[in-house]
């Protein structure tokens, strides 16, 4: 199986100790044309959920060629912004890019000292990739005073070796030193970024040498996406951190999610068209792909791709298919699955309860009535003859408790997610089974024949597209953490589905009595 980005990114179990909507401020300059600065950075903060605000250092005039000018207006009125912000607002996280000059950078300093905002994440903003300085030179000196205020100090290549009065790195290893070097000087974590070095990948790592991380140096990599639309990625970066920081509080889960976020943004960037030189990133991506009919619930099928071919490597199923599985296994999944049906019964029961409208009320409560119907047909037809165990088995548990779960704390959309595998990859697996069956000829003769008859069922397969589509519609009126709950919960109960066919292999016993 191969690990979702979403179930990397967005773990259920993961420490969620912050706020659902962070309030982030970002400190930092304009850039008109979007791509950079507080432009950038609002963007960012809501694309990861949070309440964007902005307090303007400077005004620069700058497009995707490169900064035509740049001016600072009194640093005393950057301060009434912010006393205006904090007299009134709290603060879950701080921002800081652009400064401009020394007499901004000491108004900054002595408002963080008085505010002291719980997540403080530093850009030390200094030159633009195009070069156009964006910090005189002579407050670089003010700048490093900063530093000791910040969490997270997240320079590029250039930053962190003039930040150090060093030659800028030119390989990966020689860039962690600085960091090491940086973060030991100043006491916090420093974002080693790899942005600006060659090669195929791009890695970057989170750098602490004083053991406030799970180790020194937190290395997560990710591919270089080949695009010139880089504009403003360090402050779109700065800025997601923040924001999930706030709401995780774990620098390694807020790299993990804002990395992948930052990924999709570089790789649809291309979608926006803006300026003739480095474009800006495509900060909401993930929203338009999501709010397209029939995408989300595409994205499900792909993730369930590689647990259908385990699914079809089973000797459970390639047992069923050609009639040589033991009868002992089938018996014991006979037995497990009308258990499990009654679980499920519940589950679908919730989802009903759940409904947001009386169409899907009623075919939730159809579905759940119908299961109750197909395990007494199970036990009637099919189990009063054979000899299995009544015990719930432990895969049948740990998937009944999984749904049991979701649907006790899930949302409509979540329970769904979690109810899809069981019609999806039944229906799917079915098919097959069914349509290799006829292809051999539908012998009468195999001893699964009965069986492999009740797959051709076309109402199963209309409930199915049915439950689909419903999915996809809740996963679109949902918000983005919603859906990344939702391909938790698919996913999880996709390996479920596989661990229930291989089950009869791992637990049937060779000749239990029945009850
Ligand atoms: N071409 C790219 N492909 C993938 N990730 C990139 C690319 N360029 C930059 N990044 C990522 O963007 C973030 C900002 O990096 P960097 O460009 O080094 O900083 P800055 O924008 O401050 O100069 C980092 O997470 C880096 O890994
Ligand atoms: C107003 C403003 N702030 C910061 C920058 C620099 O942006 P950054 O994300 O570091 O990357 P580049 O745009 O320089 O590639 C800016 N240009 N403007």
């Amino acid at each position: 199986m191969t690990a979702s980005p979403y179930s990397a990114v967005y773990p259920l179990d993961a420490p969620n100790p912050g706020r659902a909507t962070p309030r982030v401020l970002s400190i930092a300059g304009s850039d008109p044309s979007g791509g950079a600065g507080i432009q950038a950075d609002l963007k960012s903060i809501a694309a990861l959920g949070g309440y964007g605000m902005a307090a303007i250092t400077a005004l620069t005039a700058q497009n995707t060629m490169g900064v035509i000018a740049v001016h600072v207006p009194p640093a005393q009125f950057l301060r009434q912004q912010l006393d205006a912000i904090s007299s009134d607002i709290t603060i879950d996280a701080v921002k800081i890019g652009m400064l401009g000059d020394a007499t901004v950078i000491d108004e900054v300093r002595g408002w963080i000292e008085e505010v002291r905002p719980a997540v403080v994440v530093l850009d030390p903003v200094m030159v633009a990739t195009s070069g156009d300085r964006l910090l005189r030179e002579s407050a670089e000196k003010a700048l490093r005073s900063l530093l000791p205020l910040a969490d997270l100090i997240t320079p590029n290549l250039p930053e962190l070796a003039m930040l150090l009065g060093e030659p800028e790195a030119t390989e990966w290893e020689s860039a962690l030193d600085q960091g090491k070097r940086l973060a030991a000087e100043y006491g916090n974590t420093v974002l080693v970024k790899g942005g600006h070095l060659p090669g195929p990948v791009c890695p970057d790592a989170l750098v602490n040498t004083s053991g406030m991380l799970s180790r020194d140096v937190i290395e997560i990599t990710g591919p270089r996406v080949e695009t010139r639309n880089s504009h403003g990625t360090g402050c779109s970066l700065s800025s997601a951190l923040a924001t999930v920081q706030a709401r995780r509080g774990d620098w390694e889960v807020s790299l993990q999610e804002a990395k992948s976020w930052l990924l999709g943004a570089l790789t649809t960037s291309g979608a926006l068209e803006v300026g003739q030189g480095n474009g800006p990133v495509h900060h909401f991506h993930h929203l338009q792909q999501a709010s397209k009919p029939g995408a989300f619930a595409a994205t499900l099928w792909k993730e369930a791709g590689p647990e259908l071919e385990s699914i079809y490597g089973l000797p459970f199923i390639q047992g069923l298919q050609s009639g040589e599985l033991p009868e002992r296994d089938f018996n014991y999944y006979l037995a497990q699955d009308a258990i499990y049906l009654n679980g499920y019964s519940r589950v679908l029961a919730r989802a009903g309860a759940l409904a947001p409208t009386e169409e899907e009320q009623l075919f939730w409560a159809k579905a759940s009535q119908q299961c109750l119907e197909v395990e007494s047909e199970l036990h009637r037809n099919w189990l009063s003859t054979r000899e299995a165990s009544t015990a719930t088995g432990p895969v049948t548990k740990s998937y009944v408790d999984h749904l049991l779960a979701t649907s006790a704390s899930g949302s409509y959309a979540v329970v769904l997610a979690a109810i899809l595998p069981c019609y999806w990859l039944y229906a799917e697996v079915g098919r097959q089974l069914h349509a290799s069956y006829v292809d051999a000829g539908a012998p009468a003769d195999h001893a699964y024949a009965e069986w492999l008859k009740t797959y051709a069922d076309e109402d199963f397969a209309a409930a199915t597209r049915k439950a689909i589509n419903f999915t996809d519609a809740a996963a679109i009126a949902g918000s983005e953490m919603e859906r990344a709950a939702m391909m938790d919960a698919f996913i999880q109960s996709c390996r479920y589905e596989t661990a229930f066919f291989d089950a009869p292999r791992l637990f049937a016993q060779p000749s239990i009595g029945r009850g």
